[in-house]
């Protein structure tokens, strides 16, 4: 029998994620429980910290990818002129965390994709995560809010407990998120000009506008749904519920 040599061992490829979001949304829990699966419960604001997951790999398309993942500050009033900037320059995919919580960080979020899209000729891929949907008693986000938004602004959405959800769910959105970004590149790579399909931020905010104020609709604990690709046509039901 044959010994694997170096060369036929699958390739590693390095993806890297940045985690963005106002503050106290749960970008810290989100990552630590993604790695280590435990649940974070003080809150400890983040200046930065970066880590390195060669250890479990994703595998798309038959190539493995490991993870580096980025968890920024909840600073992001001037993020344009911070340091973050440089990561969020190199991601591969942007992961936009909000609280369903506070209305304020889904705002923040909006503002936040708009500068950061802003910044380059074609916007990063990104997924949009919902956190805290344990505290129902708290909710003030509904789904079609969250959903409508994350449609116009052209992202996967994900919503979820990092309290309570189960541990596939959360590595559902990290293996979404680097599917996206591998999906992402082999069309940048298939397309010279690669301009954005990206939707407008006025689009998310009359979204918003619209229904704010109607009922919010039941949440299960976690659920996905991608992006559609035409702004008019009605959401898609959630796709995954676990
Ligand atoms: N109930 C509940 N609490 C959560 C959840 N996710 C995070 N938290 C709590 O929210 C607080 C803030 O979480 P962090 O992960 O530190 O928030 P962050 O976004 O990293 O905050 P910054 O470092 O300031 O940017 C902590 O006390 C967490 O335990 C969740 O899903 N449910």
């Amino acid at each position: 029998m044959m010994r694997n040599t170096k060369k036929e061992q699958k390739l590693v490829h390095w993806i890297k994620v940045v985690v963005l979001g106002s503050g106290a949304v749960g970008k810290s829990a989100l990552t630590v429980r993604y790695l280590t699966d435990r649940f974070i419960h003080d809150y400890d604001p983040t200046f930065e910290d970066i880590y390195e997951d060669e250890k479990k790999p994703i595998v798309v398309d038959d190539e493995q990818y490991a993870l580096r993942i980025v968890d920024t500050a909840g600073q992001i009033e001037d993020i344009e002129n911070s340091f973050q900037m440089r990561h969020i320059a190199s991601a591969d995919v942007v992961m936009y965390v909000f609280s369903l919580t506070e209305s304020q960080t889904l705002h923040d979020l909006i503002s936040l994709k708009d500068r950061i899209d802003g910044m380059s000729a074609t916007p990063k891929p990104s997924v949009m995560v919902g956190n805290k949907s344990d505290l129902t008693h708290m909710r003030c986000v509904s789904q079609e809010e969250a959903m409508g938004v994350a449609n116009n602004l052209n992202c996967s959405y994900f919503e979820m407990s990092v309290a309570s959800s189960s541990r596939e769910s959360v590595d559902t959105v990290f293996q979404s998120a680097v599917k996206l970004a591998v999906d992402s590149q082999k069309v940048l790579e298939n397309q010279k000009d690669g301009k954005s399909v990206g939707k407008s931020v006025k689009s998310a905010l009359k979204w918003l506008k619209k229904v704010h104020r109607r009922k919010s609709v039941c949440s299960p604990m976690f659920f996905y749904v991608s992006p559609v690709a035409d702004e008019s046509s009605h959401q898609s039901p959630p796709a995954t519920f676990v």
